[in-house]
């Protein structure tokens, strides 16, 4: 079944600061990371990882689902459990969904697909009880666990070894037990919150999710670390030895991957990567598009989010854009995203869209549209005159655009093409005014958005990713009309996934050269080469490229 806006999909909301990897037929295990496992898959997936230890509860005390999947009402009844805080319990069991199932990390998504009844059966299957359901404050409060959890995981599980008995005992913990210690530790030591009422929530949980010797354990560990903190003496990662070794310490000291580190201290120095770090470690704001194309100007999106009181200002960069500071949950739950009076997008990908710069009556190629984040700006800029082809590979994402142009009333200048990119331009003779090849890549602009990704992310992806990215390049070259401009951008901080990509580009094809995009973006986002950067730390979004190439010949 299509999925639709109201479904409020991930993939939807986060469309422009989201990365996705090519479903690219030639590479098939390129596709597995793409998709979150089926909702139906996901039981079975999380009871495979407790029973690697101790199963949750016996087959016995299993909660029973009725054909149609739902729980029966005596059922409901008989296994709700009020000592249990309902926002932890069901924090737990998106951790679990997020590390076992492949579930998004998505943290607009309180109220959508997956959650609500549907999270119920999966706090019920997982745990094993229901607890009461969540209200707006618990939702705010799941979010920001596992949201926190996630970032954290690598300096969290850092502590929890340094208070286990030995490596091997962390090593074969239950992974639920894990994720209560994580949330525990997480509410301790970065929410600051007052140590003894965590200790208790998180030993109920586990005594009543494992058994009660998990909560003994979870209330020995706890108290370690309270008592650790306390006296100012948490272990520390010593940042000393040679580059390898720092890095390792800055990692876990910042909870990434240690790749990423190294990677980041060689491109950016030392100073720069630990800042960036701590971006991606706090917590994200999102910005708001005002569909013109439903005739809600910026101002009218302002006054409504001013009778809402949601803390916010317009975009010093872009017309219709305003920056969310606090409130984004009321924005959701006040329909206007499910009415497509805005969209949720970052500036990053809106100034991405100004350096194609559409205007009335272009003939316009997006060719990698999907979810349709870029596309759906470009076809308000056309103001009803030109043209859009969007086309992807993934016909669910393709799907998913139509869907939103309709809602948004764009749909009069867009025509979706599910087809392979690179097929697509050998077998057509069209040509283009302008192409924007917005390509998958690693997302390595996005991670404070996308607190799961970064453990996502492995170095190979990136080999691969790049020749994805030249593969695209040729084609999406092959559609551009004499004088005609091709776009290149992606939401990655990597040289390696954007200047590089544009160069080696230029030597395969010198009838392209780079046009300076001071021309339509703000200075302080173009680069000495004249290409398009945000910068995470120094503009306070998404980090993003774009480089603009005139065919001249
Ligand atoms: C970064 S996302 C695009 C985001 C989109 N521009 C937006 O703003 O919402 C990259 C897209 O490329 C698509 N893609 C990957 N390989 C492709 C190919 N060979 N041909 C066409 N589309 C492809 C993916 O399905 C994915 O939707």
């Amino acid at each position: 079944m299509a999925a639709t806006v109201t479904n409020f999909h991930p993939v939807f909301l986060l469309s422009d600061s989201d990365s996705y990897i090519s479903s690219n037929p030639r590479k098939p295990n390129f596709s597995k990371r793409l998709f979150t496992t089926s909702p139906l898959l996901f039981p079975t997936i999380v009871s495979h990882a407790l029973t690697q230890n101790t199963p949750p509860y016996s087959s016995s005390s299993k909660p029973k689902l009725k054909k149609t999947g739902g729980l029966d009402s005596s059922e409901k009844t008989q296994k709700l459990n009020l000592q249990v805080s309902p926002h932890r319990a069901v924090a737990a069991v998106r951790l679990m969904r997020i590390e076992f199932g492949g579930a998004f990390a998505d943290l607009l998504n309180e109220r959508g697909k997956g959650s609500g009844n549907n999270e119920m059966e999966y706090v019920e299957r997982t745990l094993g009880f229901r607890t009461r359901d969540l209200e707006e404050r618990d939702l705010r409060m799941v979010t920001n666990i596992v949201g926190g959890a996630i970032r954290w995981r690598k300096y969290l599980d850092y502590l929890i070894l340094s208070l286990c008995h030995d490596e091997i005992s962390f090593r074969n913990m239950e992974p639920l037990l894990l994720q209560i210690l994580r949330i525990g530790f997480y509410e301790i030591v970065k929410r600051e919150m007052p140590p003894y009422a965590v200790v208790d929530e998180n030993v109920n949980l586990a005594k009543f999710a494992l058994r009660p010797g998990a909560g003994n354990m979870v209330n020995g560990i706890l108290r370690k670390l309270v008592s650790l903190k306390d006296n100012d003496s948490l272990p520390v990662p010593k940042l000393d030895g040679n580059d390898r070794a720092q890095a390792r310490a800055l990692a876990t000291t910042h909870s990434h991957p240690v790749w990423m580190v190294r990677r980041w201290t060689k491109y950016l120095g030392q100073e720069a990567a630990i800042k960036l770090m701590i971006w991606n470690n706090t917590d994200p704001s999102f910005s708001l598009r005002a569909n013109i194309a439903k005739g809600l100007t910026r101002e009218d999106l302002i006054t409504k989010l001013n009778i809402l009181k949601v803390l916010h200002e317009p975009s010093s960069y872009l017309d219709d854009f305003v920056c969310i500071r606090r409130g984004m949950q009321i924005v959701i739950q006040n329909g206007f995203l499910k009415e497509g009076l805005c969209s949720v997008q970052d500036e990053s990908a809106g100034l991405a869209v100004s350096v194609l710069d559409p205007q009335p009556d272009d003939c316009i190629i997006d060719c990698c549209a999907a979810p349709g984040g870029k596309t759906l700006f470009m076809a308000s800029r056309l103001k009803g005159q030109g043209m859009i082809s969007a086309i992807d590979i993934n016909k669910g994402r393709l799907r998913i655009l139509e869907e939103t142009a309709k809602l948004q009333c764009v749909d009069s200048v867009i025509s979706c093409i599910h087809a392979d990119l690179r097929s697509f331009a050998d077998s057509n003779n069209l040509k283009f005014d302008k192409v924007l090849l917005d390509a998958p890549c690693s997302g390595l602009g996005v991670l404070s958005k996308r607190p799961d990704l970064r453990w996502n992310r492995k170095l190979e992806d990136l080999e691969e990713l790049k020749s994805l990215q030249d593969e695209l390049l040729d084609a999406a070259c092959k559609l551009v009309k004499a004088d005609g401009v091709l776009v290149y951008s992606t939401c990655s901080i990597d040289p390696e996934e954007n200047e590089e990509r544009v160069s080696a580009f230029l030597i395969r094809h010198p009838e392209f050269q780079i046009e300076p995009v001071d021309r339509y973006v703000p200075s302080e986002f173009s680069t000495e080469q004249g290409f398009y950067r945000s910068c995470p730390v120094k503009h306070s979004m998404d980090g993003a490229f774009a480089a603009r190439l005139v065919r001249w010949q």
